[in-house]
């Protein structure tokens, strides 16, 4: 495969606090992987924390990790990010991308970043390659009825992964990152914003529905009981989705629903349970890496893009896959 020869910058986050530490996040870990596999250059990394977690990032190649000095503003703030990463990447004047999560705030931050930068940004992005000495990106779109190929043609492209669309896999042989504290010149957009309060939803533990490796969606199939669903998540370690339908209901929170007006997931697996597989919806799971679904009708459009379809009543089925998987230990 081909690389470029060029540096890498990654904007890393972490989770946690300075009393209990910080964690990288598995979004991050497999932005690395990616960078590990673009160029066979230096990547290094930014972390939005005091003490960010050097022992994973050194599994994930990195060679060195800005710490900005945040003046007490929150790396929620896209422009505090996008501030950081520009006072790093115009220092160096090196990076051949800037990679980060496309996730909610990491969308905003690419597109301040680029302009910043007088680049371009793709965010979204489920593969990138090097073709010809470019990144290559591809993202579906338009509802995921088209896959696009992207390429930025001036200045540093700054590439917004989804999660999951790459899986992380740690370098052979650790690195030692070097730490560099950098001072930041922040912008206006980022000291006029105060964040006053965080509170994750629904979290208790649970991974995020935009990050999670695997997500269960229940549809108008489960009737309001999103029980098996929510066992068959724990089970495999995975978040919980919904079609419209099932959030128009109120069985579930709107925050859940997954699609064209919902979030779009690109988890490692999907498992469809009672949904029929509307276009509305299926534009929001196609980018993930294996669909299996269980739904009673046998003409139901999910079985035109599964990999595993069960042709069954979810009532049945679920309970015999919870069964299969506890005598795996599971
Ligand atoms: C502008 C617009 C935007 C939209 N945005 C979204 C969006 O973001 N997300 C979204 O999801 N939808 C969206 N929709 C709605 C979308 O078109 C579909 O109506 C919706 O996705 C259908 O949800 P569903 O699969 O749960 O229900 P249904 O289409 O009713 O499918 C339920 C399926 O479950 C099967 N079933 C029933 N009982 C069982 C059982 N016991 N076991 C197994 N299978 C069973 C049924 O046979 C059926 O195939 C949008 C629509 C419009 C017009």
């Amino acid at each position: 495969m081909e690389k470029i020869s060029a540096p890498i910058l990654v904007i890393t986050d972490h989770t946690g606090n300075v009393d209990d530490g910080f964690v990288l996040t598995e979004p991050s870990k497999q932005l690395l992987t990616l960078a590990g596999s673009l160029t066979t250059g230096r990547i290094d990394a930014i972390a939005l924390n005091p003490a960010p977690q050097v022992s994973e990032l050194a599994k994930y190649g990195v060679s060195r990790v800005f710490t900005p000095d945040l003046e007490g503003l929150s790396p929620r703030v896209a422009a505090v990010v996008a501030d950081a990463a520009f006072e790093v990447a115009r220092q160096e004047a090196q990076y051949a991308a800037v990679l980060n999560v496309s996730n909610y705030r990491g969308r905003e931050v690419a597109a301040g970043l680029a302009v910043r930068l007088g680049s371009g940004a793709v965010v979204d992005v489920t593969s990138c390659v090097v073709a010809d000495g470019q990144f290559e990106a591809q993202k579906s779109v338009l509802a995921g009825t088209w896959s696009t190929k992207f390429k930025v043609t001036r200045g540093t492209p700054v590439i917004g992964l989804r999660p999951s669309a790459v899986e992380a896999k740690e370098v052979g042989e650790p690195t030692e990152p070097e730490i560099v504290p950098i001072k930041v010149s922040y912008s206006q957009p980022a000291v006029g914003v105060e964040v006053i309060e965080s509170i994750e939803e629904g979290g208790q533990g649970r991974v995020s529905l935009t990050e999670a490796p695997v997500v269960v969606c229940g549809g108008r199939g489960t009737d309001g009981n999103f029980s098996l669903v929510d066992e068959l998540a724990n089970a495999l370690g995975g978040a919980v989705g919904s079609t419209r339908v099932a959030a128009d209901e109120g069985w579930i929170d709107r925050s859940t629903q997954i699609g064209q007006t919902g979030v779009s997931v690109a988890p490692n697996l999907y498992i469809g349970l009672g949904v029929s597989g509307a276009v509305h919806h299926a534009c929001g799971i196609q980018a993930s890496r294996h669909i299996v679904a269980v739904c009673d009708d046998p003409d139901a459009p999910i079985f035109e893009i599964v990999d595993f379809g069960v042709v069954g009543d979810i009532n049945e089925v679920v309970p015999e896959a919870l069964a299969a998987l506890r005598q795996k230990g599971l």
